[in-house]
């Protein structure tokens, strides 16, 4: 058996990183920025108020309090969106909302709670019962940024804050990977679509859309999905087809452990090997192009094996920073065995006192990875785990 990170590596020396392409920010939900974002404007791109109020001159309101409130004639009304600059002498004040531009005259907001009377009844004088510091509430131009500095890094994954970072950033294109082409191919006689009655001997298929769904979370796009059973040329046809569909990878599922009707084995040019790790222990991996993955027929071992395996290199063909899960360290909540000299990777729940397997840990329990929030990563000297164990745990929701 060879370690994980041995197997790993092998496979992220064969993958090779795409081409780029410029999309419009709404556009780049889930893909990798190439490039680092340069903000095109400074941000805040002009002084304005924090506050509905009062722009005025801090010298005026300085002694201002409840008890001895200081008087200014309102000579304006600034609204958001306003281009208006209007002079604010000494003795005067402008109405102004959130976000409206400051006057260049003026150096302070006031909020209207720090006035007698409310903003309605202000048009004419204002009353200023409170002062704080010069430059209260303003906001100031380029305090977060100014034009030019960097907003995002190429590399990381962009979404929804990302997006919203660019755009506030006056930038409206990104340089962004294109999406990785999959295909998923799933082997095994036994396999029928869920819905459809099985005969003694067939299970329902659910790798498919396990590493379908995958793909896509992880910025792929899916380009071939099917069914091919153990014998006959199905999967070489499958294979072919995946490759004039453009296929930049491909992943089986079954079919490449030691029985007699092994197709990927017998069929795909891979090279195959024993991970140490439970479950995901058989593994084919073929460094062309595309890039082949034999991933191990139970579900538990191909769930693990897409996060171990499978993920990394999608990531790196993106041009990904980061290629690994945030993993984190959480105690056992409950105590479990591990298997001798393999790295278990157990599916877990996460509750308020820690992590309980979603299941024994055996790889065919499928139905256990619909309740699981992540994996426990527990290396291959560790002969079980006690309540209370402090444990790697690796989050994948
Ligand atoms: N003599 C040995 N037998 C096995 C070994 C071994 O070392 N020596 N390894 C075991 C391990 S570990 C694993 S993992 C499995 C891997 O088997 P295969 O990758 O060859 O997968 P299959 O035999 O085709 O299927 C395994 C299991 O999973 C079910 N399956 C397959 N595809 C799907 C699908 N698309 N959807 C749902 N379920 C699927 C299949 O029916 C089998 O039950 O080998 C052990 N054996
Ligand atoms: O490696 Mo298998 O995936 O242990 O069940």
């Amino acid at each position: 058996m060879i370690p994980v990170e041995e197997h790993l590596s092998k496979i992220l020396a064969a993958t090779r990183t795409l081409e780029t392409m410029t999309v419009a920010v709404d556009a780049a939900a889930g893909r990798t920025l190439r490039e680092d974002v340069r903000a095109a404007v400074d941000l805040p791109p002009f002084d304005n108020s924090a506050m509905d109020g009062f722009a005025v001159r801090f010298a005026d309101i300085a002694s201002a309090s409840a008890e001895n409130p200081i008087a200014l004639e309102v000579v304006a009304d600034l609204p958001a969106g306003t281009q208006a600059d209007p002079a604010v002498h000494l003795g005067q004040a402008a109405r102004i909302m959130t976000g409206a531009p400051l006057p260049t005259d003026a150096d302070t907001v006031v909020p209207f709670e720090e006035t007698a009377g409310g903003l309605e009844h202000s048009i004419g004088q204002v009353e200023v019962t409170a002062a704080h510091v010069a430059g209260a509430s303003v906001r100031k131009r380029g305090e977060e940024h100014a034009a030019r500095d960097r907003i995002l890094r190429a590399g990381v994954l962009l979404g929804a804050r990302q997006l919203a970072a660019a755009e506030a950033a006056g930038v409206a294109e990104l340089t962004v990977t294109r999406r990785p082409r999959v295909a998923v191919i799933s082997t095994g006689d036994e396999l029928r679509a869920a819905g459809t009655a099985l005969l003694r001997g067939q299970i329902p298929e659910s790798n498919g859309v396990l590493l379908a769904t995958l793909s896509v979370s992880e910025g792929a796009e899916v380009v071939l999905r099917t069914v091919v059973g153990d014998g006959g040329d199905g999967l070489r046809r499958a294979l072919d087809e995946a490759s004039e569909r453009g296929a930049d990878l491909v992943i089986t599922s079954g079919g490449v452990s030691a029985g007699a009707y092994e197709v990927v084995k017998n069929v795909a040019p891979m090279t195959f090997v024993k991970v140490a790790m439970q479950p995901g222990k058989p593994q084919g991996f073929g460094a062309g192009h595309p890039l082949l993955f034999g991933l191990p027929g139970n579900p538990v071992s191909a769930a693990v094996s897409f996060e171990v395996f499978v993920r990394p290199a999608l990531l790196a063909m993106q041009g990904r920073t980061e290629l690994t899960r945030r993993t984190v360290r959480l105690p056992a909540a409950e105590g479990w065995r591990t298997p001798p000299e393999r790295a278990q990777y157990l599916p877990v729940v996460i509750g308020d006192d820690g992590v309980r397997p979603a299941s024994s840990g055996a790889s065919h329990l499928a139905a256990s990875l619909g309740r699981a929030d992540a994996y426990a990563v527990i290396p291959a000297e560790v002969e079980k785990i006690v309540p209370g164990d402090v444990v790697d745990v690796m989050l994948v929701t």
